[in-house]
């Protein structure tokens, strides 16, 4: 799958975190229950990339990747834990070519048209937009959209489910990021159901 397959997979990316192991399939199980299919598993946590193993083990209706790329050995490591896409905040020379020699599908972030211009050179025209409400949100979008027309961008960061729509609405949107389908508390207290219902919400948007 290559990343605009991904993004056309899910209007919606979770942003997850996973503090327990165990927390991983059935927080994964309750997404794609919900119709969230593609999942962002940050690697902020130590259990990251076991949790992207077991997701892709026991879910295999989930699209796994992983999140908060700042390191070029990430890709590989994260390809061998059964990731099929990754996630940066931002973009350099060093990331782009480690995501390419490790053949992994790459969403990576931007927050200028330098940026945009930097990414565009190295053979990417799908992008985050992040942070995308300090950024500049929908008007940032807007304005992107005359040099950069051909470029798809996933916003993330700040985006709500009441924000969201109007941010998928613009055509160089493909679908946003966001942690509010998976919080914190809902994820601790184990609220599987809580998770599909945010879920189906973000899933019908
Ligand atoms: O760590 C990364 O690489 C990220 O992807 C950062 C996330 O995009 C934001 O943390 C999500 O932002 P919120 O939806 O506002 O919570």
């Amino acid at each position: 799958m290559n990343i605009r397959d991904i993004m056309r997979a899910s209007k919606v990316m979770p942003v997850i975190v996973i503090e327990r192991i165990e927390d991983a399939v059935p927080l994964a199980q309750a997404l794609v229950a919900g119709g969230i299919r593609v999942l962002e598993v940050t690697l902020r946590t130590p259990v990251a990339l076991a949790a992207v193993r077991a997701i892709a083990a026991a879910v295999p209706d989930a699209i796994v990747g992983v999140g908060t790329v700042t390191r070029p050995e990430q890709f590989a490591e994260a390809k061998a834990a059964g990731a099929v896409f990754a996630v940066t905040p931002g973009l350099t020379e060093a990331l782009a070519q480690a995501a390419k020699a490790a053949d992994i599908a790459l969403l990576p972030g931007v927050m200028t048209p330098s940026e945009v211009i930097a990414a565009l050179g190295w053979g990417f025209d799908a992008m985050k937009l992040f942070p995308a409400e300090q950024a500049g949100g929908l008007g940032m979008l807007k304005a992107m959209a005359g040099p950069f027309a051909d470029v798809l961008f996933c916003p993330t960061g700040g985006v709500t489910v009441e924000s969201a729509p109007r941010f998928l609405a613009l055509p160089n949107v493909g679908c946003v990021g966001g942690s509010w389908l998976v919080p914190k508390d809902r994820i601790a207290a184990g609220d599987w159901r809580a998770v599909t219902q945010l879920a189906r919400e973000a899933a019908a948007l």
